[in-house]
């Protein structure tokens, strides 16, 4: 399969409930040109109610006092550990190099339900069935994407990178993000610092009305800011935006694009986001896997961000050491909150 740079600028919104080759070549596709695509909501597999419902949880939470949510700080023994719980304004950094003072946010992280849910403070514990159902279909979700690209590559196992997300099989990095950016009238233009996401695919649920959002496009290398509807007149439900993480772009070789993002103010309103980070089964090798796609691929731009994502991550220029998807977060995390 000979692959094709698009030029088309705008991010594709596919329709998976039919999962095919052409279905799979799409989002290859789109993966591995904007690292970002539009996926049409079914209706079932995240149901569009669920989405709103987890959106009221989360207005209801972030508006609770300071001292209730402090109880459940970021990996405290009371949130169940580490990168669990509540990040406090400013409490974290996203683009530390590129930023002096934290991002202008508030997040609760929730990690997978197995052996079970983490202690949850009220009111998200109230609603620990919808917050179960919510992670379960984001992962199902997750597992048909991480299908179609091991289909659209080639894999001899095409279920290679779905079987590394099982969470049956062993704990995870996996966390479900709520975010809050309140209302502000600094004059700082940044919510959440340039970044690339952690984990191997992320799902990002957005509000209308509620803009900000940009990514750096690797073909162009400026900023485009990602509508959170982009076809309101054909979609009554706005698709659900997933982006490729890091985890992707090493196991492709830079092939998949783990674009570069950002929350800029766009009027400073408050806003609400809520991400979906999947990530691989702790042990998972981040080799690059054999496929002939890939290397029929052009991935010199991809090449060129695997390198530098590599020396952030503190490996030696031509080194072959693989790294674990637990030791990579670690990383990332010591990185993100200096722990
Ligand atoms: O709030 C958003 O729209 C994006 C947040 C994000 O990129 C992240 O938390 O990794
Ligand atoms: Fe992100």
């Amino acid at each position: 399969m000979a692959h094709s740079v698009t030029q088309d600028s705008t991010i594709p919104v596919i329709d998976i409930s039919n999962p095919s080759d052409e279905v799979a070549r799409k989002v290859f596709e789109a993966a591995s040109t904007h690292g970002f695509l539009f996926i049409k909501n079914d209706g079932v597999t995240i149901p569009p109610k669920d989405i709103d419902e987890m959106f009221k949880l989360s207005e209801e939470f972030f508006s609770a006092p300071e001292d209730h949510k402090a109880a459940y700080a970021i990996h405290s023994d009371k949130a169940g550990g580490i990168n669990r719980g509540w990040v406090k304004m400013a409490g974290e950094s996203l683009d530390p190099e590129g930023q002096k003072q934290g991002d202008p946010k508030e997040a609760f992280n929730i990690g997978p339900p197995q052996p079970h849910l983490q202690p949850l403070p009220t009111p998200l514990s109230a609603s620990s069935s919808l917050i179960l159902r919510f992670q379960t279909a984001c992962h199902t979700l997750c597992t048909n994407l991480l299908s179609l690209l091991g289909t659209a590559l080639q894999l001899q196992d095409p279920s290679y990178f779905a079987t590394h997300h099982d969470q049956s099989l062993g704990r995870s990095g996996t966390i479900f993000r709520m975010l809050y950016y309140p209302s502000t009238s600094s004059s700082s233009q940044i919510r959440a610092g340039a970044h690339s996401d952690y984990g191997s695919l992320t799902l990002l649920f957005r509000l209308p009305g509620q803009p900000g959002l940009e990514l750096f496009s690797p073909t162009t290398k400026d900023w485009i800011p990602v509508p959170v509807n982009p076809q309101p007149s054909t979609l009554t439900e706005a698709p659900i935006l997933v982006n490729i993480g890091d985890l992707l772009s090493f196991w492709t070789g830079g092939v998949l694009k783990s674009t570069v993002h950002r929350v800029t103010f766009s009027g400073g309103e408050e806003r609400y986001s809520m991400a979906y980070f999947c990530h691989p089964l702790d042990g998972a090798k981040l080799e690059k896997v054999r496929s002939t796609v890939l290397e029929e691929a052009d991935g010199e731009l991809g090449r060129e961000e695997l390198r530098s994502q590599r020396k952030r991550l503190g490996l030696e220029e031509g080194s072959e050491e693989v790294l674990t998807a637990k030791e990579h977060l670690d990383r990332r995390l010591k990185v993100t909150y200096g722990i």
